[in-house]
């Protein structure tokens, strides 16, 4: 199997936008239209299958959120890895936000589950957390390299409290930067013929400024941005960490959940094609987005 970055590439080239569809299951968000998604987790695999069917029309990439599968308790863990199947099935590259990092003798349980085959979830990529230190990604690099799979390293993250830790100075620069240099072994370890690496730093589009920056750190990392659409980045600022190259802007995939998810005309569909068409515009809209803010 080729490596996991050419995989990747090639396949947002393809479809010609870095738009990575988010699967963030909100119990009080699903449409009745799926049933209650309170007391029945199967509202929550119709609703995420739908969501699939709609997303591999307009996407190359689907981000679970294994946390808010995890809420539904076993169901939901079963849940998340019935919808990873289909995805991967219908060509999806599956990107599993499961955010895992321990000591390494865990570490090894945590990259087996999500990384695996059968029992664990096969996913094509993890996020991991590094700020345990370098030994705590080691089994997730190992499993990749073997696997042909990728590990999505949290470096400078979207939420409002991300430089509380992350920008605090050691040795005259800030610890996102510190930790992009710890990288760089892991990084060429992933490295495919593209020149793309499968070890994926996670990059906020709330912050472009340190996106920018950490891309002169991070040259081959192809980066994860969440923080696009329903948390106020733009799509310029998305792909404020990309880079030109002869075909154009990439370097990694935007993640969109809520905005693509929970559309307001979607919310007010009377019927599942109403519902459909709402999800397909919001998405395609998405896409559209990216896609030209990359040919800027
Ligand atoms: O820095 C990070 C890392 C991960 N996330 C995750 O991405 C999605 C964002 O959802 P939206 O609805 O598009 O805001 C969510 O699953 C987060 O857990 C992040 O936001 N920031």
């Amino acid at each position: 199997m080729s490596a996991y970055a050419d995989r990747l590439i090639e396949a947002v080239r393809r479809k010609d936008t870095p738009l990575c569809v988010g699967l963030d299951p909100f119990t009080d968000r699903i449409p009745a239209l799926f049933g209650d998604a309170r007391e029945d987790t199967s509202a929550v695999l119709k609703f995420g299958a739908s969501i699939i069917e709609i997303a591999q029309q307009h996407a190359a990439v689907l981000k679970p959120q294994l946390g808010l599968f995890e809420q539904f308790g076993e169901m939901g863990y079963a849940t998340a890895r019935l919808l990873t199947e289909q995805a991967r099935g219908a060509g999806m590259i599956v990107l599993l936000d499961a955010k895992r990092g321990d000591i390494g003798t865990t570490a090894e349980g945590y990259a087996r589950a999500t990384l695996g085959p059968k029992p664990g979830f096969d996913a094509d990529c993890v996020t991991v957390n590094p700020y345990m230190g370098l030994d705590t990604l080691e089994p997730f690099l190992s499993v990749a390299e073997r696997a042909s799979k990728g590990v999505a390293v949290l470096v400078r993250t979207s939420n409002p409290g991300a430089g509380d830790v992350q920008d605090l100075q050691v040795g005259g620069a800030p610890v996102w930067r510190r930790v992009g240099e710890m990288l760089s072994g892991a990084t060429q370890r992933l490295k495919g013929v593209s020149g793309w690496s499968g070890l994926m730093a996670v990059a906020g589009a709330t912050y472009p400024e340190e996106a920018r920056a950490l891309r002169e750190v991070m040259p081959d990392a192809l980066f994860l941005v969440p923080g696009y659409g329903a948390q106020g980045a733009s799509a310029a600022d998305a792909v404020a960490g990309f880079v030109t190259k002869p075909k154009g802007l990439e370097g990694g995939v935007v993640s969109s959940s809520r905005a693509v998810l929970y559309p307001q005309a979607a919310q007010a569909a009377k019927n599942m094609s109403e519902w459909r068409a709402a999800i397909g515009d919001a998405m395609a809209a998405a896409a559209a987005e990216l896609r030209a803010a990359c040919a800027r």
